[in-house]
């Protein structure tokens, strides 16, 4: 029988090479320009797209699937975290939703120890410095950081990413702590040298760097709430490469102007908003704009992904990155 194009609607630009090979497979649709679709243009797009392909910044809910003609059966999402996503009502309209997890890996547990390394060791403040004043000569008591070899990580979501910085931290001679839903085999831990928490709370309590590698979830949503937060010591330090979602962001600006917390590097922010803007005129804060998966090589990968899901799909098997309601 021939091979039957389907149709693929891209809310966003891709690389290139990604999208001309979606060209050659499927009949796929992109708009002009490379900017997030309204929403508008995404009820169009439910409307018509066998196959939607989506991003972080677009917020597929229960009313959008809703307004799903019957040909929507695939939403291949453009990346690893699937919290913009209404998984159970797709599931329930009978729409298979998968994402790209793995090629992120890597990426994004380089910037989860960056953000460590630029927090402990002032990088941001020399890098300013250097850039208004200039560079007045070494001095002993200058831009005294905290160093990164012996202290206590703390990582909340030890899944691929949470794996893949234990491994950094080890080189860096940090001692590593987990806390997650489900403990790791022994042999896991062992080859991670990472200690299990059951209690987060003692976990968060006995940390000096605190690293959020879960997804957003119903249940995770403000898990580092202000009571969680207050545990911390004043002395510690928390990033976050997951989803903003994940820490009470204004608990953490209110606790860090208060030197309650020594400091904070994100890559994301609640909502997918900006960050707090209070946040950016702290100098022990190190503020990314959402990049922790950000190379050339990963945004490729992240779209041939999206291809063999499809591909796949189309071939009538379920997409190997088949995400289910609870999965995550
Ligand atoms: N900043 C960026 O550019 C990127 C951010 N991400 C984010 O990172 C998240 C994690 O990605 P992966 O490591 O690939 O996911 P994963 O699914 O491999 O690991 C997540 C871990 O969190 C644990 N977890 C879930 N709920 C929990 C809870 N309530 N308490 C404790 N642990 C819990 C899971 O058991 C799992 O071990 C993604 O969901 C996404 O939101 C992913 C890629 C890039
Ligand atoms: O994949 C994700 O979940 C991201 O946040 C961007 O790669």
């Amino acid at each position: 029988m021939p091979y039957r194009r389907l149709t693929v609607v891209v809310t966003r630009r891709l690389p290139e090479v990604v999208e001309a090979r979606m060209a050659e497979l499927f009949d796929i649709q992109t708009g002009p320009e490379d900017r997030p679709m309204s929403r508008e243009e995404l009820v169009a797009a439910v409307k018509t797209a066998e196959v939607l392909v989506p991003n972080l910044r677009d917020e597929i809910d229960q009313s959008l699937l809703a307004q799903a003609g019957p040909q929507l059966k695939l939403i291949a999402n453009y990346g690893a975290g699937v919290d913009h996503i209404d998984v159970a009502t797709a599931r329930q309209r009978g729409i298979l939703v998968s994402n790209t997890p793995d090629v992120v890996t890597e990426d994004t547990a380089d910037m989860s120890i960056a953000l460590i390394l630029a927090l402990l060791r002032r990088i941001p403040e020399g890098l300013a410095r250097m850039q208004t004043e200039g560079w007045e000569g070494w001095s002993p008591n200058a831009l005294q950081g905290a160093r990164v070899a012996g202290k206590q990580l703390g990582i909340l979501g030890m899944g691929r990413i949470g794996q893949a910085l234990a491994r950094r931290a080890n080189a860096f001679g940090m001692q590593v702590h987990y806390h997650n839903r489900r403990r790791l085999r022994e042999e896991t831990e062992a080859d991670l040298k990472a200690r299990y928490w059951d209690s987060l709370d003692q976990m968060v309590a006995r940390m000096d760097v605190i690293s959020v590698n879960c997804p957003h979830t119903p249940s995770t949503f403000h898990l580092l709430n202000a009571r969680r937060l207050k545990l911390m010591k004043p002395e510690a330090v928390i990033v976050n490469t997951s989803r903003g979602e994940v820490i009470d962001e204004n608990a953490l600006t209110r606790m860090l102007r208060a030197g309650e917390v020594a400091g904070a590097g994100l890559d994301v922010f609640g909502g997918r908003r900006d960050a707090n803007p209070r946040l950016r005129e702290m100098s022990n804060v190190v503020l990314l704009p959402h990049m922790g998966s950000a190379t050339r090589e990963g945004r490729i990968e992240m779209g041939e992904k999206v291809i063999i899901n499809i591909k796949t799909f189309a071939d009538g098997h379920r997409p190997p990155d088949q995400v289910v309601p609870g999965m995550l």
